[in-house]
């Protein structure tokens, strides 16, 4: 549905986004993750038509953005970082003049309107003027103006941001409500937000693609030696002890006491290695039954952290980790 082919950007000869290209299944919910200033609202601008990339290709149901901008944007429905807000007018007012601009046929307007305000929650607010409506109430016009046309594809910028606990919880379960129906690329620096609504998730950092993978399983593409944990029926000294001499371990730790005599440890892999047969035989020829072994992945904080740090300088990692929020 949504296709980037080394998609760069340019401002005034600094690059925002370089050689980015990914691609969005229609009825994918995909979160499009960074720090600040990662690119993601340039990005998402190419993608919406609003500007042009300096180099590569979109491709958005088929159409060019730049070539065919009409086709594009009645596909689209776009929530930018900052909804254009227009306090003096009310929210039915608003909807209407959004469909004028969108070119909905009459016939269809008035439908399509009491459809948006109805799957927004905004019914009991239409006669409201929008200047007096709370952030939350207007990030609803905001995402009831994208749904107008009915586009197949939903554009969401940073849709929570700003927002208090409670209208964020509303917030994010009316695009739960929404992402069925549509094909929704999702920007956010709050990683909670990307783990409940997305089942994939793309990762940018100064403009390029770091991790592309399904949410459950960015934990475990990042880390290039494995961690282990394990319990054991033995002491945590002496177990520690042995297992610190296999080659295929490079740190062992014990991390507590799972029961009485059950040791808790925690097993760092060499990078490329396996160290689970090893662990086994070891223990097995010392008389330590292993009572669990498990291989935990990486919270989705984690990996972003590990990814953007990789990239950065630690001046430049304290200011992009600004940006992450749990
Ligand atoms: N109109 C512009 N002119 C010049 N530079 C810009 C412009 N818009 C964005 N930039 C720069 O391009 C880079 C990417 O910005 P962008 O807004 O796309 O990032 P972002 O990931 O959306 O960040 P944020 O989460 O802070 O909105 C930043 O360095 C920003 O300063």
């Amino acid at each position: 549905m949504i296709r980037l082919e080394h998609v760069s950007k340019r401002y005034a000869g600094r690059s925002a986004v370089e050689d980015l290209s990914f691609e969005v299944g229609e009825g994918e919910v995909v979160g499009f993750l960074g720090p600040n200033g990662a690119g993601k609202t340039t990005t998402m601008r190419i993608i919406t038509g609003y500007m042009p990339p300096s180099e590569g290709r979109v491709e958005l149901a088929g159409f060019d953005p730049v070539e065919n901008p009409t086709e594009v944007k009645s596909r689209i429905g776009y929530l930018p970082e900052n909804p254009p807000v227009y306090p003096e007018m009310t929210v039915l007012a608003y909807l209407r003049f959004v469909s004028d601009l969108k070119r909905i046929p009459r016939p269809q307007r008035t439908r399509q309107v009491e459809q948006a305000m109805e799957r927004t929650d905004l019914g009991p607010a239409r006669g409201r003027l929008i200047g007096h409506l709370s952030r939350g109430y207007r990030q609803r016009v905001g995402l009831a103006q994208a749904l107008l046309g009915e586009p197949p594809v939903l554009i969401l910028d940073e849709p929570t941001v700003g927002l208090d606990p409670q209208q964020i919880i509303e917030i994010r379960q009316l695009i739960r409500e929404l992402s069925g129906a549509h094909t929704v690329l999702l920007s956010s620096h709050v990683l909670p937000e990307v783990q409940a609504l997305c089942e994939r998730v793309i990762i940018i950092n100064r403009g390029r693609l770091v991790a592309e993978d399904r949410t459950e399983n960015l934990g475990h593409s990042v880390r290039s030696g494995g961690r282990l944990e394990l319990v054991v029926r033995a002491g945590g000294a002496q177990v520690v002890q042995r297992l610190q001499q296999l080659p295929e371990v490079e740190r062992v730790e014990a991390v507590g006491e799972a029961a009485s005599g059950e040791t808790r440890l925690r097993v760092d892999e060499r990078p490329g290695s396996d160290a689970r047969p090893a662990l086994f035989f070891a223990l097995a020829e010392a008389g330590w039954p292993i009572l669990e072994l498990t291989r935990p992945s990486l919270s989705l904080e984690e990996v972003f952290v590990h990814l953007v740090t990789q990239e950065t300088t630690p001046e430049e990692n304290a200011a992009g980790q600004e940006g992450v929020s749990a």
